[in-house]
């Protein structure tokens, strides 16, 4: 049997700008997706957290046919069809897969779950691929489902740790410690969906779009210095700053942007929206007032501390 956890993560800075080629900082926490793949006779998938929206079922065979279904799983089943086409090798297999909070609430499950078939699958078809082949990997995938996305998500999940990711590409570790007041709602859309709503926003007003995503690369390399240094001050204006043009690309909610706009008037130093948005995470610089203001909008509070530590993968001889 082979068993993997791969950490959830927080994106700090630079949502959506990431995807137009600025920098961005991601966390990986200590909330973990797990996954199992077990021998079997055929190919099977387990999912604790799925929920599918209207079914028809063949009541003779008692077959649910539901174009939803194919949906919900697109990311699961793509990455064990991948497997097939590039490797030309289909070893059946019960995979379970274990989450820790909701689909779709911006802390990277649609990463997690790519990252965690492709680190576990490969190994139960007996390859060895380092963490780095494993997000370059998932990235491909992740891309490739969603039509549009940047490597941070794959690779934050991948390689563990809090990671600026530069400009044009490449990435680094950042010495540095922040903790982090975390929550999420559910949300309106997913990532995909609002992705494709931001970029329609660059085709509608180009210019405006650049000067919005170009200040967020500018606001994400001033927070990096201020992590750097530990300075929390800058580090929370800066998130004020980052959700703001968040919010001018559309992608925040008024409950979410009532609560950062409150926290502000309140004095804590930082909060922001975290992933594609739409609702989701909110994200602020450890407060107990946080956690009171998350659970005014129904929020479900999460572990945010930092796990160091990327995909796991161990063999169990059963
Ligand atoms: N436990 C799970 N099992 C299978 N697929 C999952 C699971 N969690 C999330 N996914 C996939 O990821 C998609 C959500 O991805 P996305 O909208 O990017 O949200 P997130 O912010 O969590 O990455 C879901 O619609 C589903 O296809
Ligand atoms: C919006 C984006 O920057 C982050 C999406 O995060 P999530 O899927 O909502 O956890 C997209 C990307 O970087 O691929
Ligand atoms: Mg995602």
């Amino acid at each position: 049997m082979i068993e993997v956890e791969v950490p959830l993560k927080l994106t700090l800075f630079g949502e959506h700008a990431v995807v137009y080629g600025e920098p961005a900082i991601a966390m990986a926490i200590n909330e973990k997706m797990k996954i199992k793949i077990v021998p079997y006779h055929k190919m099977i998938l387990k999912s604790n957290s799925l929920s599918i929206k209207g079914i028809k079922v063949d009541l003779e065979e008692m077959k649910l046919e539901s174009e939803e279904t194919s949906k919900v799983l697109s990311y699961a089943l793509s990455t064990i069809n991948f497997f097939e086409k590039e490797y030309g090798t289909r070893k059946n297999a019960l995979i379970e897969i274990e989450s820790p909070v909701d689909p779709s609430v911006g802390l990277g499950t649609s990463a997690a779950v790519i990252v965690g078939i492709v680190g576990g699958y490969s190994r139960y078809l007996g390859y060895e691929l380092t963490r780095e082949e494993i997000a370059k990997i998932s990235h491909k995938i992740e891309l490739t489902v969603q039509g549009l996305g940047s490597r941070m998500d794959t690779y934050t999940t991948s390689l563990g740790g809090l990671i600026y990711f530069h400009k044009g590409g490449g990435y680094e570790k950042i010495r540095g410690e922040i903790r982090i007041t975390a929550g999420y709602i559910r949300r309106i859309a997913t990532t995909a969906e609002i992705l494709k709503r931001v970029k329609s926003l660059k085709e509608k007003n180009p210019d405006l779009f650049n000067d919005l995503i170009s200040s967020i690369g500018k606001t994400v390399n001033k927070a990096k210095i201020a992590i750097e240094k530990g300075d929390e001050e800058e580090i929370g204006e800066l998130m004020y700053v980052n959700h703001g043009l968040l919010m001018s690309l559309g992608v925040t909610l008024p409950p979410i942007d009532n609560l950062v706009s409150t926290a502000k008037i309140l004095g804590l130093k930082g909060c922001k929206i975290s992933g594609g948005g739409g609702g989701g995470s909110t994200i602020c610089l450890e407060d107990e007032r946080a956690r009171i203001l998350l659970s005014t909008i129904g929020a479900k509070i999460i572990d945010s501390g930092i796990s160091q530590e990327g995909v796991m993968i161990k063999e169990i001889n059963q």
